[in-house]
């Protein structure tokens, strides 16, 4: 059994396309796994670990009305079975892994991957992955493409928890693997660099993307972003989901 966000009474399991990196446009079916093992201060799928009774801070706490979350309501079990069929009666076969952080649960997806490469070997499979948890062999055979988001000091969580150099050595030598990186200003590109340089990333693996949950605020940061690419030959990118339907889930 998988631990799944909650959305609408139903797992949170949803066709669109991708908005982000290196497959962006792509349509494609997200699983969003519940659990993370960071607490991003900007996360805008904060309802898979900002639990009642725990003591994280989030940029939204200063919002009038907001709420740490009730896991029963946030959080459904489902079996391998019930992803399938949920996912055969959608005809794509792109399938992208998020969260939350999807790899907490990767024991648990090793049985499900068999399942749905057997029922269908075409699904190419992603992950939406903060980098911080190495996957197990079992994953990695049945994964086509990490979209891993190594996370900085802008998300206010801790170094020692968002940085793992183990795991970070795996992805920057898998060729399955590309980097997103969230920048919130300029400031920010010292630490990628550093990050880049330090574990030998290829530059035309590297994404930069603006922070946001508006389109106002990630067209605000486009301009200076696109320049940073072109000056250290990284790839921009958008969130795409954002423009076109604003910060909804489900999309
Ligand atoms: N359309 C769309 N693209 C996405 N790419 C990464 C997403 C994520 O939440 O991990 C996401 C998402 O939530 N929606
Ligand atoms: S790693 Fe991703 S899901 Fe986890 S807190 Fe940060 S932004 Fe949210
Ligand atoms: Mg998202």
């Amino acid at each position: 059994m998988l631990k799944l966000a909650r959305l609408n009474g139903q797992p949170e399991i949803f066709h669109s396309i991708q908005g982000e990196g290196k497959s962006i446009g792509r349509p494609s079916v997200f699983i969003r796994l519940s659990l993370c093992n960071l607490y991003c201060a900007w996360c805008d799928t904060d309802y898979t670990w900002n639990w009642e009774g725990t003591a994280f801070t989030h940029n939204n706490d200063v919002r009038p009305g907001y709420r740490k979350y009730r896991k029963e309501e946030y959080q459904q079990l489902i079996s391998n079975e019930e992803i399938r069929d949920r996912l055969a009666v959608i005809s794509c076969s792109n399938l992208i892994f998020t969260g939350g952080e999807p790899l907490v649960q990767q024991k648990d997806l090793r049985s499900l991957f068999r399942l749905l490469k057997e029922n269908n070997p075409d699904y190419h499979i992603e992950f939406e992955t903060n980098g911080t948890l190495k996957p197990l062999p079992e994953i990695d055979a049945l994964t086509d493409q990490y979209n891993v988001s190594v996370k900085l000091a802008n998300s206010k969580v801790a170094p020692e928890d968002r940085l793992n150099p183990e795991a970070i050595r795996f992805f920057a030598a898998s060729p399955k693997a590309n980097f997103k990186f969230v920048v919130d200003s300029r400031a920010d590109l010292d630490e990628v660099l550093a990050l880049v340089q330090g574990y030998g990333i290829r530059p035309e693996a590297v994404y930069l993307m603006p922070q946001g949950t508006s389109a106002a605020a990630l067209r605000e940061k486009q301009a200076w972003v696109a320049e940073l690419c072109k000056q250290y030959n990284y790839n921009y990118t958008d969130r795409l989901h954002i423009h076109i339907w604003g910060d909804k889930r489900g999309v």
